[in-house]
């Protein structure tokens, strides 16, 4: 006879069966996570070519009109595609957060002189 749970046991997720669609999304769950990360470093291997560039022509690793422009247009993705907002802004402050501290890395590497400069605010 099958076991009941009571207060003082526990049920563990291997004594229920996962239902079948769970399983079946859980397979498309993974594919999406594999283009993200696919996506990702991509886009990683865009902007450190760009931070390379930029250590070059003396540019700051910032430039906060072209993130207010990408701020903008996400947004709007996120509005129509129905995901919030605030979480696509979470999520691409992250990203760019992290590809500008590889800009300060790299012109640190060239000369050490780029992050002691203002960011760009055009
Ligand atoms: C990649 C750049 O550098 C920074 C990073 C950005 C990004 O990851 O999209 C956007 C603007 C900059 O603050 C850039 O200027 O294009």
């Amino acid at each position: 006879m099958e076991e009941r749970p009571t207060s003082d046991t526990v049920r563990t997720t291997t004594a229920v069966e996962i239902p079948a669609e769970i399983l079946r999304l859980r397979g498309s769950i993974d594919n999406i996570d594999a283009a993200i990360v696919h996506l990702l470093a991509e886009r990683f291997k865009c902007t450190r070519r760009v931070g390379e560039l930029k250590a070059e022509a003396g540019l700051p690793p910032a430039d906060m009109g072209r993130e207010r422009a990408q701020i903008e247009r996400l947004g709007s993705i996120a509005q129509a595609s129905g995901l919030d907002p605030a979480f696509a802004e979470q999520f691409r402050e992250f990203i760019v957060g992290e590809v500008k501290r590889q800009h300060r890395s790299i012109a640190d590497e060239r000369d050490g002189s780029s992050t002691d400069g203002p960011d760009l605010f055009a």
